[in-house]
C-alpha cells in the first residue's frame, strides 16, 4: 500500500496517512509498547462489563458476532441499539487521556468491541450517525490478535479498496470526510487468531 509520512497537523512521526482520496486516515502501528499493550489487553479483558448483544434483522433477533461494552458520558444508538453509557473506569481514562493527546481531538465515549476469533466480525458500515456530529473524529485502539481492517469508497466504484492490519498496541484515526465517504469492516478470517480488544474512542454532541 502507499502511504504518505504525515509531517504537520501536529501530528507525530509515529503516524503514516493512508493514501485514500476523500478521507483522513492516520496509522500509528506502534502506539503502545508490546510490553504495556499485553498489560492493557489483560486488563480490559477483565475489567470490562462484555455483553453479547442482539440485534434485529429482517424481523428475527440475531446476537452480533463480537462482544462488546460501551462507556463514557453519554448514550449512543447504534446498530440500532441504545447503549445505556457506564460510569468511566480508570484503565478507560488513562487510555482516553493518551489518545486525546496524540490526536488533538477530546472524546467523551468509547465503544469497546471483543473478537473472541476469527470468526468474530463487523460488517461494512460508516460512523456517521448524527450523534456524531458532520465530520466526526474517531480514534481506534488495538490490543491482542491482528485482524485485516478494510475500507472501500461509497461512491466511486473505481477506487481499490484499501486493507491494513491493525497491529497490537496501535492506533488508527478517523477524521474530516472519512465517514462520510468510506466504509470499513472487519471481515471474517478463516485464519486462528487470537482474541483481539478494540476501543474506538468518539464524541456524542447531541
Ligand atoms: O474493530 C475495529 O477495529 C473496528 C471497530 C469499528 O469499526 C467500530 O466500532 O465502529
Ligand atoms: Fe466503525
Amino acid at each position: 500500500m502507499n502511504r504518505s509520512l504525515m509531517q504537520n497537523k501536529g501530528l507525530s512521526q509515529a503516524f503514516v496517512q493512508l493514501d485514500m482520496p476523500d478521507a483522513e486516515v492516520y496509522y500509528a502501528p506502534v502506539f503502545f509498547t508490546k510490553q504495556e499493550s499485553d498489560v492493557y489487553f489483560e486488563q480490559l479483558q477483565q475489567s470490562i462489563n462484555w455483553q453479547q448483544e442482539e440485534i434485529r434483522m429482517f424481523g428475527k433477533q440475531l446476537p452480533l458476532p463480537r462482544l462488546t461494552a460501551w462507556y463514557g458520558d453519554k448514550g449512543y444508538t447504534y446498530s440500532g441499539l441504545y447503549n445505556a453509557p457506564q460510569p468511566w473506569l480508570p484503565v478507560l481514562l488513562q487510555l482516553k487521556e493518551r489518545v486525546e493527546q496524540a490526536s488533538g481531538h477530546t472524546y467523551n465515549s468509547v465503544l469497546l468491541n471483543y473478537y473472541r476469533s476469527g470468526q468474530d466480525s463487523m460488517g461494512w458500515h460508516s460512523d456517521d450517525e448524527k450523534e456524531l456530529g458532520r465530520k466526526p473524529g474517531i480514534a481506534s485502539l488495538s490490543f491482542g490478535g491482528e485482524r485485516t481492517f478494510a475500507f472501500r469508497h461509497r461512491f466511486r466504484k473505481e477506487i481499490k479498496a484499501v486493507k491494513i492490519t491493525l497491529q497490537h498496541g496501535s492506533l488508527l484515526l478517523m477524521q474530516g470526510p472519512t465517514q462520510h465517504f468510506w466504509q470499513h469492516q472487519i471481515p471474517k478470517t478463516s485464519r486462528t487468531t487470537e482474541p483481539r480488544i478494540n476501543l474506538t474512542f468518539r464524541n456524542v454532541v447531541a
